[in-house]
């Protein structure tokens, strides 16, 4: 982890748009062609991590918020001021017009909810411009900034990119992490997206370490899973998986509590939750675990809901 280190920023993007704007494409251009759709993480019912984008000096997380739909029952409205909610949670929020198509009342109709949430940064893109030609790129420019203008939404930027060609992605990249918060790295090195196993580990070794503990630490465990690997050079018939943890208190007297006296206590959480993740996954386990206190996370929204606090 290169958590701390000065001028790191991290922070979490959202791409919006009608239907078909290109969300998924440049989304996985940007993290590269690993990336698969996953289920949401127990802890964050409302975002979906779609990829991350590692650099050595920042992370960016791509997270799907759920789709807004024009509300005819209270139902719909509940659901819209969900997805308000969220925009107001990420850092980002990029609006995708694709350039082969006019700007129309459903682009109109997102971006109007859009500028109701004031804080959050918000970005324009013109995506697919490989199918428009220069002049009818210049248009949807003007037309996008029009809207803005209509709306009173102030766009950060309005880049024009083609996720196909790969022309000014890399550019986009390095906007969007800009405007990312300074901050500790989020998720582990080479992570792609929230694997399913990653965080059932994490959930066995938070049940084992709460076990006995419950009262004195309710709700002050949170596990995140930093590297998980079947080590390499092991006999076919005889894998061992490797899996590194932190466990994250908020205070040192509950780190006092987790880890027992002589470290005792950790040592037979470790072992328990070793045991669950073993017979879950079927196959042998070294897991290496960490009691870190999570002081400066306390007072950021964002990090307290990552580690599930
Ligand atoms: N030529 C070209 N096609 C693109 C580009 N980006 C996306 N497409 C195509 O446009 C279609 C829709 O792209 P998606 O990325 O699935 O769009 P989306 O916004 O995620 O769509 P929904 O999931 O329906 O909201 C697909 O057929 C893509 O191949 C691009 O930059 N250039």
């Amino acid at each position: 982890m290169t958590g701390g280190v000065e001028g790191y920023r991290s922070g979490f993007a959202s791409f919006v748009g009608r239907p078909n704007a290109g969300k998924s494409t440049l989304t996985n251009a940007l993290v590269g062609t690993k990336v698969v759709i996953t289920s949401p993480k127990p802890q964050t019912t409302r975002t979906v991590v779609r990829g991350i984008v590692h650099r050595p000096d920042a992370q960016l997380i791509l997270v799907d918020t759920p789709g807004l739909h024009r509300p005819r029952t209270l139902l719909g409205e509940r659901l819209n001021d969900l997805v308000k909610t969220t925009w107001a949670e990420v850092d980002v929020v990029a609006v995708c017009f694709p350039a082969n198509e006019k700007v129309g009342p459903g682009d109109r109709f997102i971006v109007n909810e859009l500028a109701k949430v004031r804080r959050t940064t918000k970005i324009a893109v013109a995506t697919k411009t490989d199918l428009a030609t220069p002049e009818q790129i210049g248009r949807h420019l003007l037309d996008i900034a029009e809207l803005g203008r209509e709306t009173d939404t102030e766009w950060a930027e309005i880049v024009p990119v083609s996720a196909v060609s790969g022309e000014q992605v890399s550019l986009l990249e390095d906007l969007l992490v800009q405007m990312m918060p300074e901050g500790p790295q989020l998720y582990p090195d080479g992570d792609l997206t929230d694997a399913p196993e990653q965080v059932l580990a994490a959930e066995l070794i938070r049940e084992a370490a709460l076990e006995g503990v419950r009262d004195e630490l309710p709700h002050s465990i949170a596990v995140v899973v930093e590297e998980m690997g079947l080590r390499e050079g092991r006999p076919a018939d005889r894998p061992l998986l490797d899996i590194h943890a932190n466990l994250y208190v908020e205070r040192s007297s509950q780190k006092g509590i987790v880890i027992g006296h002589k470290g005792a206590r950790l040592r037979s959480v470790g072992t328990a939750a070793r045991k669950q993740i073993e017979a879950l996954l079927g196959t042998p386990v070294y897991l290496d675990l960490h009691v870190k206190i999570a002081k400066d996370w306390q007072r950021d929204p964002r990090q307290l809901r990552k580690l599930g606090f």
